[in-house]
């Protein structure tokens, strides 16, 4: 509080983007004759996003104090009144890149949609097929609403997509050769990383003027700053199948386990999301929480009170959770190479799942031979990336692909869009790139899980094994 008493207004730290220089066109949408802007329709550069809205308004909290100063602000994304691109003039790239999403392809079809029927492009966007390497190695194809037409009901990535291959300079000659001037980048952190470098070679090579755009897709929702990646609540949902299944195989049998391994490579959000909805789940295991398996305290203890309480137990591992307990000489990764890395040079990871299973059926044999015992093992990893989008998601990547038209359309480069507490928002495409979410176990998210599966702190309990 001030001496007056009242509470000072915080200053804004605006994440600013780099703008191309060029023409300022009206935009056509104010021409459209389907369209009648009101007043607030377009979006001004100073309107912003305000990350954070949380405070503690305390004059006592030190934490709060940096925050009640300064507050990290965003462009809000949205149609501007000017735009520095003539339609006649765009030639505009669309790539996929990494493990596929629910949703992939309704983003491309919208940027494509978006592109035609909001801005009027005729006969300028290109998909680049399979990824980064599609630049250099691949024919690019002329893509318009009819070709993308169905593509919202199609799981996959159409246009196709890889991992690896990202060469910087064959990339950059490419844009320059078929004479890109808008790319759209759909991808996880490390498609951002790479399209953050395209843009800095970009502006490096001066003579470019082009705009690039990111559009965030991960099924593991562990891109950071925005809300959540498009995609993830579709997978949550496919999820509860399989851990339904579980839970029908575990009741079926005496002391049953039911053990459904989920993606979620560095971040346990499939996982704890999959638990919060199903409520059939009685311990949950991310890789942001470590555990251990044996002795008073550990999982098995948990495993062995809750059947003799129930009659079986439903356990959902992450694919991340629990690496560091698997011996790495035998046991071979999810994928079925040895644990090392994949041509983006992500870890690959050991099979916790596998692993679990038959650490609970020796733990077992060893400590209550003689009772009968079954572990039913549900790998779903793919199905539930597979899928196309359910509606909301539909919905998201739809607004999403616009809001990176708008952004591109009004010269703005090296962003990405995004909601930041449900509201679109440009964010600096570098931001994106490093910010890392995993799931916070000290928030209430996690508190809920251990209300829900009343699932002990395995930390706390015990030594590890
Ligand atoms: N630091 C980097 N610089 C340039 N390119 C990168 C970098 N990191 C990754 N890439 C490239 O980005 C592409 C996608 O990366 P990756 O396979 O890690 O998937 P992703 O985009 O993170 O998506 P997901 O996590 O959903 O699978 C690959 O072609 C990879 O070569
Ligand atoms: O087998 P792929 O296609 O490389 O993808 C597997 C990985 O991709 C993801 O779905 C997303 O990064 C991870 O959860 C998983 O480990
Ligand atoms: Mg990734």
């Amino acid at each position: 509080m001030d001496d007056d008493g009242e509470t000072p207004m915080p200053s804004l730290e605006l994440h600013k983007l780099p703008t191309l220089a060029g023409a300022a066109i009206p935009n056509p949408i104010a021409r459209h004759p389907l369209y009648h802007p009101s007043p607030s329709f377009f979006i001004s550069p100073t309107d912003v996003v305000l990350r954070d809205i949380l405070f503690d308004a305390s004059p006592a909290s030190a934490a709060g104090e940096r925050r009640r100063r300064h507050v990290a602000a965003y462009h809000r994304a949205g149609p501007r009144r000017e735009v520095a691109f003539d339609p006649a003039t765009v030639r505009a790239a669309i790539f996929t890149c990494g493990g596929l999403c629910p949703g992939t392809n309704t983003v491309v079809r919208e940027l494509v949609v978006g592109l035609s029927e909001l801005y009027g492009v005729r006969g300028g966007v290109f998909g680049v097929r399979n990824g980064y390497r599609g630049f250099y190695s691949d024919e690019v194809v002329p893509l318009d609403p009819a070709a993308v037409e169905h593509w919202h009901k199609a799981g996959g990535a159409a246009l196709g997509t890889s991992r690896g291959g990202f060469d910087l300079a064959r990339i950059v000659d490419a844009i320059e050769r078929h004479g890109f001037n808008q790319v759209y980048a759909v991808g996880g952190d490390g498609t951002m990383r790479g399209a953050a470098r395209i843009h800095r070679e970009v502006r490096r090579r001066g003579r470019l003027a082009v705009a690039v755009a990111g559009i965030p897709k991960t099924v593991d929702n562990d891109v950071g700053v925005v809300d959540r990646s498009f995609g993830f609540h579709t997978a949550v949902e496919a999820a509860q199948q399989a851990i339904a299944a579980g839970h029908v195989e575990a009741e079926s049998a005496a002391n049953g386990v039911g053990l459904v391994k989920l993606m979620g490579r560095s971040a346990g959000h499939i996982a704890l999301h999959a638990t919060l909805s199903s409520r059939d789940v009685d311990c949950c295991l991310i890789p942001e929480e470590d555990f251990y398996l044996r002795g008073a305290g550990g999982l098995f203890d948990f495993l062995y009170r809750r059947i003799k309480d129930n009659g079986h137990a439903v356990v959902v591992v992450a694919e991340g959770a629990g690496q560091r307990l698997i011996p790495r000489t035998t046991t071979t990764s999810a994928s079925g190479a040895c644990a090392g890395a994949d041509e983006s040079g992500n870890e690959t990871f050991l099979d916790v799942g596998a692993w679990l299973k038959a650490e609970m059926r020796a733990w077992w044999e060893e400590e209550h031979a003689g009772e009968v015992f079954t572990v039913k093992y549900i790998d779903p990893t793919y199905m539930i990336r597979a899928v196309p989008a359910n509606a909301g998601d539909n919905l998201y990547c739809t607004l999403l692909a616009h809001a990176a038209i708008h952004g591109a359309m009004a010269g703005y480069t090296g962003f990405v869009s995004g909601t930041i507490n449900g509201n679109y928002a440009y964010i600096p495409m570098d931001e994106v790139a490093e910010a890392k979410n995993p799931v916070d176990t000290k928030d209430h998210k996690w508190a809920w899980v251990r209300s829900i599966t009343n699932q002990p702190d395995f930390i706390r309990a015990g030594p590890t094994s």
